[in-house]
């Protein structure tokens, strides 16, 4: 992605926590200048201090992009700093669970160019995926920016409806913190078999990550790639026979934890 747009005129991001700090540590290692930032946060944090951005200074007058990625709770709080950008010029971009785009166009303007995004934390390491749609004000140059700064820091997709966003934080949204506390889990049942814990921890997360590698690499789908471990009348059977056990298993499981934060997003839209 050529970031020279937004090195010239300039990215604001407001709200620097867990995953506005993931992105900009994407954005940086990808080469975006940090004098070229400028970050509004109550209370910056020591990384953030240490990256050489502009922190709770003047925003320069029209920058090509404000992110906005505090809590859906401190919006209302929030907004006021950056509601003078809006109109028309510079896109808003924001990664906010449940605050909808006709929320962003009361404060700032059904004309202002915004575009709702769903990203998650392996953004860090430019491994994240996010899941974008964009208001009537955006034209296609704004979403190929967005894509842009978006796909610097990951894999991007676009929605065709804004009602699917709910789902999609649901799913890869919250999906790292699933996906974590598997690793904790497989670590603590391997340690309860017998491993020291460092060893557990080590095959945990390589196994993770090595699976979720291959899914991604493989042209067989993963249900094939499940097969493939199975070996009849092995190991992986019995353990299957646990996890896809149709009430106690997986499937129930992670059925009813997407419905959980899919119904929270839909809450927190109404709150
Ligand atoms: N964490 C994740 O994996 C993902 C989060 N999101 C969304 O991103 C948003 C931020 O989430 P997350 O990073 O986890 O939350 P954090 O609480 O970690 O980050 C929010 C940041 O905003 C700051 N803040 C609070 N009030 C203001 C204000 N008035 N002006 C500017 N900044 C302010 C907070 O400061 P302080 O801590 O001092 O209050 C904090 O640093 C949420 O809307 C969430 O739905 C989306 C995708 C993934
Ligand atoms: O937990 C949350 O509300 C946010 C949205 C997606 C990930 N974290």
């Amino acid at each position: 992605m050529d970031m020279s747009r937004v090195a010239d005129q300039g990215l604001v991001l407001l709200g620097c926590g867990k995953i506005g700090s993931a992105m900009l540590a994407g954005w940086l290692e990808h080469g975006l200048p940090s004098a070229s930032v400028w970050v509004i946060d109550p209370n910056p944090s020591d990384w953030l201090r240490a990256q050489g951005v502009n922190i709770n200074t003047p925003l320069p007058e029209r920058p090509a992009v404000v992110l906005v990625a505090v809590k859906p709770q401190m919006m209302g709080e929030a907004l006021p700093a950056i509601q003078a950008l809006g109109g028309g010029g510079t896109l808003f971009i924001s990664v906010a669970a449940g605050t909808s785009i006709a929320t962003f166009e009361r404060v700032l303007g059904a004309g202002t160019p915004i575009i709702r995004a769903m990203p998650n934390t392996p953004a860090a390491i430019r491994q994240g995926i996010s899941a974008l749609i964009g208001n009537a004000s955006t034209s296609g140059s704004d979403m190929t920016l967005a894509e842009g700064l978006l796909s610097a820091i990951g894999d991007t997709v676009r929605l065709q409806d804004e009602a699917q966003m709910d789902a999609v934080t649901g799913l890869s949204g919250s999906g790292p913190a699933y996906v974590f506390h598997l690793i904790e889990t497989l670590a603590a049942a391997g340690e309860a078999q017998g491993l020291p814990h460092d060893l557990a921890m080590r095959l945990a997360k390589a196994t993770v990550a090595g699976a979720g590698a291959l899914a991604i690499a493989s042209e067989e789908d993963p249900s094939q790639l499940r097969i493939n471990v199975t070996s009849p009348n092995g190991t992986t059977q019995a353990a299957l026979e646990v996890l896809m056990h149709e009430q106690e298993g997986f499937p129930n499981l992670l059925h009813r934890a997407v419905k959980a934060a899919t119904d929270r997003s839909k809450e927190l839209s109404g709150e």
